[in-house]
């Protein structure tokens, strides 16, 4: 029995293989190494197959051999789809996931004290360590998705009627993390190039305190939001927050595993990342790091006892309420965390694919960027009601033309039907796909008849 469980994970761990060459290659095409990779890979799935059917003959194996059927899977495509982009698995968090999804595989080598990041078997402590050492915080946390750490901090330091500042571009799991705790969300309007400056959060604040008496209780900003994908100033907006001695909540969902991230210099007392958005993990997974002056709050463990049993558990922690990320979701965020570390170094590679991408874009007639530009980040939003919309408006298939146009290209992620004002994310993608993207957009175009400037410069 031992030996065909074996032998089905080696199956399964193959396919994998074989699928991340073709997240690599296609659709731009199979070069021969690739093909012949490929080809060895399924060669080698179905000799494990072969082999375990021997020995079964279970319905089970037939499944595994289903999956054989791999080129109808997302491999086959490049996917623009705005949010997934920097959460898609390495291959190393795709085996995680197949080896730890039972929901509590982390707990078998659990000894006292009992708590999540004290396993050491596998390194989930040491784990704990560089995340907050990745961060540039003191202690961190794994919560399941960013809006835990969000609800986690509101939680504690707001109270009934407590107004918090954010953002006019603020995720809406931050309102819903406020309102929870009983607070009032106060937004920071934005200036007319979608950016939340220090000086429009200071005068936020003042209103606030003329208005209710109060400090805010917190501070949540969203250092690349989820709108434009536009980078603030979230030193300068810290700096301000600090003045008023309002604790500061830095929410890198869209930056904490894709560019470097340095909590201390921006001055942030809470840290949040998300691991299903950017740090190529299982959903829901994300962190929440701090200082070592605010985790005794966030992080105080429980004081509850029972009343009939006399029952203590002093060593969880409440906010966590306990353990928070017990299987598949924390080694998929434990076996991508190298590859992660790794890619931030390369951000400004990322952010030269996107400019790429959106200069070709911009150089169909009618099109526009409504994100800063140049971009500093591979989220965009961008308006073609002027260029494809326009081709919409006439042809049979309305709105639907361009996702037809894409999908026959092997590209997919875009919202079918909304050719207007839309968003979308290169996050990953290598220069070769980079470069099929912006041309068969413009082939496109081309196509129906809008004109396309010839590029300048190189890249
Ligand atoms: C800016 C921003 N903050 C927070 C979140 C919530 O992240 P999570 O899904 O990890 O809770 C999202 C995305 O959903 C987001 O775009």
């Amino acid at each position: 029995m031992k030996e065909q469980v074996q032998k089905t994970f080696e199956a399964l761990f193959a396919l994998e293989d074989i699928r991340e060459v073709l997240r690599e290659a296609l659709p731009t095409g199979l070069d021969p190494d690739e093909e012949q990779a490929v080809r060895e890979g399924v060669a080698r799935v179905r000799a494990i197959l072969d082999d375990l059917e021997a020995g079964t003959g279970t319905p089970a194996v037939t499944k595994i051999a289903g999956t054989l059927d791999i080129r109808n899977r997302e491999e086959a495509y490049i996917n623009i789809q705005p949010i997934q982009a920097a959460g898609r698995l390495t291959l190393e968090a795709r085996k995680a996931l197949i080896a730890y999804g039972d929901g509590y595989s982390t707990c078998d080598a659990c000894r006292k004290p009992f708590r999540l990041d004290k396993i050491t078997k596998p390194s989930i402590a040491a784990f704990h360590e560089d995340l907050a050492k990745f961060v540039n915080m003191d202690v961190a946390r794994v919560v399941p998705g960013a809006r835990r750490g969000f609800q986690a901090v509101a939680s504690t330091l707001v109270s009934k009627g407590d107004p918090v500042i954010v953002s006019a571009l603020a995720h809406y799991t931050e309102f819903l993390a406020v309102e929870e705790a009983g607070g009032v969300v106060k937004e920071v309007p934005i200036s007319k190039e979608n950016l939340v400056t220090p000086d429009a959060v200071a005068e936020k604040i003042e209103e606030v305190i003329r208005e209710t008496g109060k400090n805010p209780a917190l501070a949540m900003f969203d250092h690349v939001d989820y709108q434009f994908g536009n980078l603030h100033d979230v030193a300068g907006i810290a700096k301000v927050v600090h003045q008023y001695d309002i604790p500061f909540l830095y929410n890198g969902a869209y930056t904490v595993g894709v560019m470097p991230v340095d909590g201390k210099a921006i001055g942030a007392d809470f840290v949040v990342g998300s691991g299903h958005k950017s740090m190529a993990s299982v959903a829901p997974s994300g962190v929440l790091a701090t200082t070592d002056e605010w985790a005794p709050k966030v992080l105080r463990t429980t004081a509850m006892v029972g009343d009939v049993t006399n029952r203590k558990f002093g060593i969880k922690e409440v906010e966590m309420l306990g353990c928070t990320l017990m299987g598949g979701t924390l080694l998929s965020m434990m076996a991508s965390f190298p590859a992660v570390k790794e890619r931030v170094n390369h951000w400004d590679e990322e952010v030269k694919k996107s400019n790429y991408f959106i200069d070709a874009l911009l150089a169909i007639e009618g099109s526009k960027v409504l994100s800063e530009y140049p971009r500093k980040h591979t989220l965009t939003k961008v308006d073609t009601t002027g260029s494809f919309d326009a081709v919409a408006a006439t042809h049979k298939r309305r709105g639907f033309f361009l996702s037809d146009e894409l999908s026959k290209r092997g590209i997919v992620g875009e919202f079918a039907g909304a050719t207007r004002t839309w968003k979308l994310n290169t996050f990953g993608l290598s220069w070769k796909k980079i470069r099929y993207l912006a041309e068969a957009f413009q082939e496109i175009a081309t196509k129906y008849n809008l004109n396309v400037k010839p590029r300048t410069g190189s890249a």
